[in-house]
């Protein structure tokens, strides 16, 4: 395992030379508080999140009250290769709806047309070994990981749901498009398991996110309709420090009620738990809202995810 002294990514790709594989990393740097902008020392360079752009989709609804989020140019994401113009402003069209990320030119063949399960592992070494680009999905229990793969892939049940937590436990890989791999993990947190099969879980979905080459990003899952929970925290801190690449997806968007979740939208839930997490992080990690209710941010994740492989299968 890869141990590291508390580190801050910068969000600049770069390439391992491993003889089998290149992959992605995020370069880290070591911590450093005095790197990081106070917020009053960061000038109001401010971009609305647009309404939709690159569209994939012709039946996401939109949302009642979508939010104009107000980003300084410092909290976006920007992608590898992608020279923004001088000047305090990014083009309403170069970030994907609902999130902070930058569009690339990498960001091709993103439409899902065949999704298949390919089989359940227990052990990293178990995994499919075609060296296929994949993405993990995990969060804690109940998150919405499996529902969120069926909004991707457009299908009711390919990845098993339920009410109940801890309804997947094992590494399951779904091929799309023959050419990559979007992977299902057990959830964490699931406070009925028994203490040490909870222990195991932790272990063997850490192992495969320190082994597994062909990982280009984990996709880490925190519900945007409650307000920030400690192991979520602690969960992306323990990917930075690992120098896992990680985006952050909120889920459950479409559950709006204030009273019943918790006082909080979850944009406010959103922007809480960015502040909680920057003083872990450097730059703010890419992030994006989601709802497997009402398709929020599919299209979004799938240019994002098109952007991160083709970058990722080039170098
Ligand atoms: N309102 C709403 N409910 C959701 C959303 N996503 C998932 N759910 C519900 O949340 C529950 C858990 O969803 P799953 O997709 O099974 O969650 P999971 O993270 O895969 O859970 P485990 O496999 O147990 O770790 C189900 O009842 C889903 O219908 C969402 O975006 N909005
Ligand atoms: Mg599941």
């Amino acid at each position: 395992m890869l141990l590291q002294p508390r580190i801050l990514p910068r969000f600049l790709f770069i390439t391992t030379t491993t003889p089998t594989s290149s992959r992605l990393f995020i370069r880290f740097r070591a911590f450093n508080s005095t790197l990081i902008p106070s917020v009053a020392a960061i000038p109001d360079l401010s971009i609305s999140i647009p309404l939709p752009n690159p569209s994939l989709s012709d039946d996401a609804p939109s949302l009642p009250d979508d939010p104009q989020l107000h980003l300084p140019l410092e909290k976006l994401f920007v992608p590898p290769d992608v020279q923004l113009p001088e000047g305090p402003f990014v083009s309403a069209g170069r970030v994907l709806k609902g999130s902070n990320i930058v569009l690339g030119p990498y960001a091709r063949d993103a439409q899902v047309s065949a999704a298949d399960f390919v089989k359940s592992s227990k052990r990293t070494e178990d995994c499919p070994a075609d060296g296929l680009p994949e993405f993990a999905l995990v969060g804690r229990s109940n998150v919405g990981k499996s529902s969120l793969l069926n909004s991707l892939v457009r299908r009711k049940r390919l990845a098993l749901t339920s009410k109940k937590p801890g309804k997947t436990q094992c590494i399951n890989h779904f091929r799309i498009n023959d050419s990559w791999y979007l992977v299902d993990l057990p959830g964490y947190g699931y406070a009925v398991a028994p203490q040490e099969v909870r222990t195991d879980w932790n272990g063997f979905t850490k192992d495969y996110f320190c082994k597994r080459e062909s990982l280009v990003s984990v996709f880490l899952l925190i519900d945007a309709s409650i307000p920030a929970k400690k192991i979520d925290l602690e969960y992306a801190s323990w990917l930075g420090q690992n120098q896992i690449p990680m985006t952050l997806v909120f889920t459950k968007c479409d559950k709006r009620k204030k009273k019943k979740n918790g006082g909080k939208r979850p944009e406010e839930n959103v922007e809480d738990f960015q502040n909680l997490i920057s003083e872990f992080f450097q730059s703010t990690p890419p992030w994006i809202m989601t709802s497997s209710v009402t398709n929020q941010g599919r299209d979004e994740i799938l240019l994002h995810m098109a952007q991160l492989r083709n970058y990722w299968l080039k170098h």
